[in-house]
């Protein structure tokens, strides 16, 4: 690198504008989107769309409420041309729709570019020349006169083909290309001499689009540039103003956000962001920014997956992971804390009031995003994602102090595999740790009988270490009774801490899942049991053979060692 870049580069010059209106308004409304995926898009593209690719991203854009869509540059290439003518013959354009094309200033692509739309319903002519100091002198080696001279033919070229073609309702557009590096002064000028050949009034408007051909400012200097455009350019109640930002510097959507406060009526982007080098400006993004603040996008962006597979198709380039609103990862956490607040912040969310949740700054439903997507396990996570996915994909609810002694195994396998556990990964996992049916105990049958006053007799035939025994107890309730049976079966006293069961899923037929929490009699440590069966009882009393062959599987498979492992 050059270690002195101010002898290489120079600094944008920033307007003087000590009265700028736009940092103190808020936007409270859509602009006019067009998209330009088919041309600025297209032109970017390794492998331009061929037809059947033009045709799937045009019927998404309809789809998705573009009213305005540039869709080629027909003097330049022969599959654009009979493109917009297959649109306008085939009647592909929805009534409330307007097609646009793109021209330089050069008599014979003006005659082609019309040639094109010959019986469209109603279009935009849309005619650009550059304008920066650079351009000037090195394409076109001419002076400001002889660059407006360029411009002022076009757009007399350009209203004379129109008034041949008047079964067509026209728009006509003009672009100053590479706005952001040209003297401001000079951009309104050579606007001033286009729409004094159009002559547009406010109930037929000119569009001026302004283009961050390159953009070379933070965000502020543009908006600075397009609200000095906009108190300067002559006419301004007759001409839709309209921004086509590009992402050099990475602040395409914010140089466009900052340029609808400063007068913008008009977006010109793409879906995703794809254009030219670094892209054109992001309108999902744009509209979703909108969305997310309470203002109607007038775009249907629900179904994000729908448009990131029809734009990669049809671009034939990935939407990145982590992009805005759209990326695969953009509802997901893998962080312990995230993942916790973000399963608070859901079962705390209520369906009427405004949207809540920590981390996720739209709701992914909104987007026909899944909630399963949002949390995932890896070796940062915590308790809280690993017990919102069991709960979500297995409809098991961990108590808290499980959901503790379980993500310490779960650690330990994403530490020891360094990958992603996915939820079905989780309930193998689990139902090793804790569901296990084998042990040193195991409960063969049982049979329970109840007095009057409510105590229980249970008899239960067990196997332990391998030998058939049957032994009886009675207690205050089936558990109580079937914790006695075991204390005969390993000789040691225990003490029943906590007790929990549900349904496992909804509906008639499901499972009941019972969590149990034993403990020495005499000690401080404890152990998790789960049971999962039809029947109620039998998942309790599976729940704690569970907890009795755990405590005993920590060391051994010996009495003592068990009374070990439950005092702590
Ligand atoms: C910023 C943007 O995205 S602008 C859009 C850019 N998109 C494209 O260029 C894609 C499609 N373009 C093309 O396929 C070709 O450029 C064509 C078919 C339009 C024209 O092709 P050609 O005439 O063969 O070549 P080329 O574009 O290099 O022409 C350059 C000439 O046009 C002139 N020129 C360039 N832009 C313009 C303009 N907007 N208005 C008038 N003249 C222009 C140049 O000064 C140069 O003139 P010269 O030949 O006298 O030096
Ligand atoms: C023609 C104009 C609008 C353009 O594409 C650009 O400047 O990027």
């Amino acid at each position: 690198m050059n270690f002195d870049p101010k002898a290489k580069y120079r600094p944008f010059e920033p307007i003087e504008l000590p009265d700028r209106q736009w940092p103190s308004r808020v936007c409270r409304e859509a602009p006019v989107w067009c998209s330009v995926d088919l041309r600025d898009g297209n032109q970017a593209l390794v492998k331009p769309m061929n037809h059947d690719r033009k045709a799937r991203m045009f019927a998404l854009l309809v789809q998705r409420g573009f009213k305005e869509i540039e869709v080629g540059f027909p003097a330049a290439s022969q599959t654009d041309f009979d493109f917009v003518r297959w649109l306008i013959e085939t009647d592909r354009i929805p009534e409330d729709v307007t097609i646009q094309v793109l021209t330089q200033a050069r008599d014979a692509l003006i005659e082609r570019s019309f040639e094109a739309l010959r019986g469209a319903r109603r279009a935009i002519m849309h005619l650009y020349n550059s304008t920066s100091p650079v351009q000037r002198r090195v394409v076109f080696g001419l002076d400001r006169a002889g660059v407006i001279d360029i411009a002022v033919r076009g757009a007399e070229r350009v209203l004379a083909c129109a008034r041949t073609q008047p079964e067509t309702e026209w728009v006509f557009q003009y672009s100053p290309e590479s706005f952001t590096a040209t003297e401001p002064d000079f951009a309104v000028e050579i606007c001033d001499a286009v729409n004094a050949v159009w002559r547009p009034t406010p109930a037929r408007k000119t569009i001026m689009n302004l283009p961050a051909t390159v953009e070379v400012s933070t965000p502020n200097g543009f908006a600075d540039q397009v609200e000095w455009f906009s108190r300067h350019v002559r006419d301004r109640d007759a001409i839709v103003l309209s921004v086509h930002p590009h992402n050099d510097r990475g602040c395409g959507v914010a140089a466009a956000e900052l340029a609808m406060l400063a007068g913008a009526d008009r977006v010109e982007g793409t879906l995703f962001g794809n254009g030219e080098r670094t892209g054109n400006v992001d309108i999902v993004t744009l509209a979703l920014n909108l969305y997310t603040q309470g203002v109607d996008p007038r775009l249907d962006l629900g179904d994000i997956n729908e448009i990131v597979r029809v734009a990669e198709y049809c671009n034939q380039l990935p939407v990145h992971p982590r992009h805005p609103y759209a990326g695969e990862l953009v509802f997901t956490a893998f962080s312990g804390s995230h993942q916790d607040a973000i399963r608070k912040g859901f079962a705390a969310q209520r369906a009427d009031a405004p949207w809540e949740v920590p981390y996720l700054p739209i709701d992914p439903a909104d987007l026909g995003r899944s909630y399963e997507a949002v949390i995932r396990v890896n070796s940062q996570s915590g308790k809280g994602g690993i017990a919102y996915l069991l709960e979500q994909d297995y409809g098991i609810s961990l108590p808290r102090r499980l959901q503790i002694e379980f993500a310490r195994v779960v650690q330990r396998e994403a530490d020891a595999t360094g990958a992603e556990l996915g939820s079905a990964d989780l309930w193998r996992l689990f139902q090793a740790e804790y569901l296990a049916s084998e042990g040193a105990v195991k409960l063969l049958s049982y049979r329970e009988q109840r007095d009057a006053q409510g105590a229980v007799k249970l008899s239960a035939t067990l196997s332990v270490n391998g030998r058939e025994c049957l032994l009886g107890a009675s207690g205050n309730g089936s558990i109580d009774a079937y914790v006695r049976v075991l204390e005969q079966a390993i000789g040691i006293s225990i003490r029943l801490v906590d007790y929990r069961e549900h349904a496992a899923g909804p509906g008639a037929d499901a499972r009941a899942v019972a969590y149990v929490e034993i403990a020495a009699a005499d000690g401080a440590g404890s152990m998790f049991g789960v049971g999962l069966h039809d029947d109620v009882l039998s998942a309790s009393l599976g729940a704690v053979t569970a907890a009795v062959n755990r405590a005993q599987a920590v060391v051994d498979t010996s009495p003592d060692a068990a009374a070990r492992a439950l005092s702590g």
